[in-house]
Order: C-alpha cells, then sequence, then structure tokens
C-alpha cells in the first residue's frame, strides 16, 4: 500500500541562482505519523515544503499525495488533502479571527456559497481545540504572532485535510504554548493525520518520537529515528556548534543543548 505522502528524488533550485537548495529528497510518510524536519537555518526547509505542497515547482523528482503526481493536482485538489501553515501570514484585511478560521473551509465550500452555521461551528470548535477559543472575535492583525501561530493552525484543522504541514509552528510560542503545540501535534497523529513539521529544536523530535529528516547544508535530507539522528556527533556538526545530548532521568529521555 503507498503511503499519503511519498516524495521521491526531489530537487530543486531558484531559479537565475547557482547550485540547488536540495537535491535527491526522498521519503514517506504516513496516515498517523509524525516527521520534523530539521536543519540549520536557510539549508532549505520552508522551500522543501513549498515543493511538496506545489507553491515551487520542483527542477526533478516526484511529490505524490495519495498516490496522486500533485503536478498533475489543481489547487483545490491539493487543498483538500493538505492543510499548510506557512511560517508568518500577513493577510492585507483584518479579518475577524472566527472569520480567518473559517476561511480554511474554502476547499469545501463551493464557490459563490457563503460559509454555513456548520462551517461556523467547525471553526469554532477548531479554535476550542487549540485553547484559544476566546480570540474567536478579535481581529487576526491584533493578535501576538504566537496568537496568530495556533489560530493558523486552527485554520488548518478546519479545513479537514489528511496531511497536516507545519512550518515552525512553535517559533513563536512560549512554553506552556509549545507543550500544547506538541500535545496536539501528537493527538492529531492519532486521530490519523499525517502531520510534516520543521523545527528548529531537536527536543521536539524527541518528544514526539517522529520520524526525523536532517536537511544538511549540501542538500541531502537523512531520513531516521531520533535515536539515529538526534546524537551529538549529528547535531554538532549539523548546527556547527558543540551540542550536548544527555538522558535526565527526571524526564525520561535525552535532552538536547548547546554548550
Ligand atoms: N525567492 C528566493 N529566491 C532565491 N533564493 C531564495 C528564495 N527564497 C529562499 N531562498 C534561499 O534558499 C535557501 C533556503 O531557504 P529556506 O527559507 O527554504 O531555508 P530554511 O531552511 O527554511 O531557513 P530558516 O531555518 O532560516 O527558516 C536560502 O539560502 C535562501 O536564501
Amino acid at each position: 500500500m503507498s503511503a499519503l505522502l511519498e516524495v521521491d528524488g526531489l530537487c530543486f533550485a531558484y531559479p537565475g541562482e547557482r547550485g540547488t537548495v536540495f537535491r535527491d529528497v526522498s521519503f514517506r510518510l504516513g496516515t498517523g505519523e509524525v516527521m520534523c524536519i530539521i536543519g540549520p537555518n536557510g539549508a532549505g526547509k520552508s522551500t522543501l515544503l513549498h515543493a511538496i505542497v506545489r507553491l515551487r515547482v520542483p527542477s526533478a523528482g516526484t511529490v505524490r499525495l495519495d498516490g496522486a503526481d500533485v503536478s498533475r493536482l489543481s489547487r483545490s485538489r491539493i487543498a483538500r488533502v493538505v492543510g499548510y501553515v506557512t511560517q508568518s501570514s500577513a493577510p492585507a484585511f483584518g479579518y475577524r479571527v472566527l472569520d480567518h478560521v473559517v476561511m480554511g473551509r474554502a476547499p469545501h465550500v463551493s464557490l459563490y456559497r457563503t460559509p454555513s452555521r456548520e462551517d461556523y461551528r467547525l471553526a469554532a470548535a477548531g479554535l476550542e481545540q487549540l485553547g484559544v477559543g476566546h480570540l474567536a472575535e478579535r481581529n487576526y492583525l491584533e493578535l501576538s504572532g504566537g496568537e496568530r501561530q495556533q489560530v493558523d493552525i486552527a485554520r488548518a484543522i478546519v479545513q479537514k485535510p489528511r496531511l497536516i504541514i507545519l512550518d515552525e509552528p512553535t517559533s513563536a510560542l512560549d512554553f506552556g504554548n509549545q507543550a500544547r503545540v506538541l500535545r496536539i501535534v501528537r493527538r492529531l497523529a492519532a486521530d490519523g493525520f499525517a502531520v510534516l513539521l520543521t523545527t528548529h529544536d531537536p527536543n521536539q523530535v524527541i518528544v514526539l518520537d517522529a520520524k526525523v529528516g536532517v536537511l544538511n547544508s549540501d542538500g541531502s535530507l537523512l531520513v531516521g529515528t531520533p535515536a539515529e539522528t538526534i546524537t551529538e556527533e549529528s547535531l554538532s556538526r549539523v548546527y556547527n556548534a558543540d551540542v550536548t545530548v544527555a538522558y535526565v532521568d527526571k524526564v525520561h529521555r535525552d535532552v538536547c543543548t548547546i554548550n
């Protein structure tokens, strides 16, 4: 049986730029699985996510969603399978948060039809799920970066996709909200979603016990388990820093820190 997401031999170069951002990237992601892409700044993590959802056209390789080549799928077909939360979204208009989230229903709402009461119920439930129901009546543009991140994840969830892609979903979140988002990621996987996310914190990979893709600065992607990839030697090389990975009895897991 094919995996929900199949990436094979994917390569990407920005037009007019010398050299590829990533090359020969291959991995599989099935329903109920979480995969974290880690790697240094500028390695190409966001570009890889863009190429997967066809916001960027790769120079070689294929991406299949549920067996279908994404290069042959319309934008709305892709949106019915993939909910994508970008790093920063700055809409031109300051919609009410509930309306911003209900727009996540767009792939399920036919053209010219306004969202139904059920769409609004789902949007309100999505905000509650993320613990930000109290923001429903606020103006999206007046939210803090962390609040926006949580609202955007709610919007992706109400889209009812099968694969959720989150580009650095915790980058603007405090400790409490990071823990909440990681719990939500785990619950989404338990509910049968596939989740692909990028992060700068290797500890999250361990907490999520996720499949890992390490995007190196040479453009190669090393895929493995946390035990195989989250090691002092590997992290020190990838980040060009002195990284310690030590088992901490109190939390029953390895913890990564810089020295
Ligand atoms: N539109 C563009 N045109 C040319 N080069 C670009 C463009 N967008 C990004 N790049 C370059 O492509 C490389 C990968 O960028 P990308 O944003 O994918 O990296 P990243 O791993 O997500 O980085 P970060 O961790 O800092 O968010 C970088 O060298 C970046 O400067």
